[in-house]
């Protein structure tokens, strides 16, 4: 240890623990693996953490901490510059609140690309095929289920990417080996090298003009409900809504509503509005493929996310900056 700097690691890590050690020999380490919000912000407020340069916030630690709300960041020690978040959404934590105190934010994308993508795919090939029926009574011996119906092929459908970012990107390339056509739309078009043939169309066009629409955009202000029902009545009869960004990015309660009204086929959903908590009507529609907030969950992909935050933490101690720093702050 050759500094009088620390490491701050809530919540655990399981991949890179033996490459989390190492860096001792740049700061010495705290851990805060378990407890509450009211320990936390004690010890905050008692100096426990005062020399603290730089957070490991893993990505269960919401659980441990609650939000970094406004309420959380004011009893931040002052010697904190970095929070390295492990996950590629950082909702819960107030960007405005860290920017205003100096604090600088890193989340894990490009790591999470391929897995969480991969989880879309499926998701929408089981909405497609309405997979939930068989899927279920096969294995309680009711080989198809009483109420097996005919899905769709994703061949020759449009796919509808809200939010081409690394995630949307991986989406597009994978649905166009299925024969997909795809179109998009983000706050800005793509450079066409990145967009990849994919076709920049307004919200409204995505809205009214695809078959198969993916949620990939980020959650914020201005993204919450963004698919509500207005959106829904816009959308063509019979769409299929994947769902692999954020719950509270669609208004779930309307979703139910232009499921069980027919307008929607079905939904492939990985998130919810009140995680771990799902709308019943969600949960009791058979055209609904569930999935419990699983994207990331792979070995592969775990430990490249944990390394990716020791490599910006390492970054913050040796060069005062972050590798994968969040785009609010980063463009600044
Ligand atoms: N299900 C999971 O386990 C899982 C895993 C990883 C990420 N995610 C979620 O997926 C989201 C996307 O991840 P990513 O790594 O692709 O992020 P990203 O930042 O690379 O891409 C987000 C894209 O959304 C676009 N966008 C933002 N606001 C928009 C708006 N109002 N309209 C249209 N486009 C908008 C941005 O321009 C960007 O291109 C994350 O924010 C995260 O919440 C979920």
């Amino acid at each position: 240890m050759s500094s009088s700097k620390a490491a701050l690691l809530i919540g655990g890590i399981t991949h890179a623990r033996k490459e989390w050690e190492e860096c001792g020999s740049l700061l010495s380490l705290k851990e805060y693996p378990d407890g509450s919000r009211e320990d936390f912000m004690s010890k905050c407020r008692n100096g426990d953490f005062n020399d603290v340069f730089v957070i490991y916030r893993s990505n269960d630690s919401t659980a441990v901490t609650g939000p970094f709300n406004q309420e959380l960041v004011d009893v931040l020690p002052e010697s904190l510059k970095f929070i390295c978040h492990n996950g590629a959404g950082y909702d819960n934590i107030d960007v405005e609140a860290c920017s205003k105190r100096g604090i600088s934010i890193a989340s894990t994308p490009v790591a999470v690309n391929d897995a969480t993508a991969d989880v879309a795919i499926f998701l929408m090939l089981g909405a497609l095929r309405r997979i939930t029926i068989p899927f279920q009574a096969v294995r309680q011996g009711g080989w198809r289920g009483k109420n097996f119906k005919l899905g769709h092929d994703p061949k020759n459908k449009v796919l509808g990417v809200l939010g081409m970012g690394g995630i949307g990107r991986a989406v597009a390339t994978r649905a166009k080996a299925f024969g997909m056509k795809i179109q998009y739309h983000n706050r800005n078009p793509l450079p066409e090298a990145e967009a990849g043939g994919a076709e920049y169309v307004s919200f409204d066009d995505l809205m009214k003009t695809s078959d198969v629409l993916s949620l990939n955009l980020s959650l914020n202000p201005s993204t919450r409900h963004i698919i509500s029902k207005q959106q829904f009545d816009m959308m063509k009869d019979g769409v299929v809504i994947v769902n692999t960004a954020r719950g509270p990015i669609i208004d779930e309660p309307a979703l139910v509503d232009a499921l069980e009204s027919g307008k929607v086929f079905s939904a492939g959903l990985d998130v919810y509005e009140k995680e771990p908590e799902i709308h019943p009507g969600l949960i009791k529609n058979e055209n609904v493929v569930l999935l419990p907030h699983i994207g990331t969950a792979t070995l592969e992909t775990q430990r490249d996310m944990e390394l990716l935050v020791l490599d910006n933490l390492k970054e913050a101690v040796k060069h005062n900056k972050l590798i994968t720093q969040i785009p609010e702050q980063a463009k600044k």
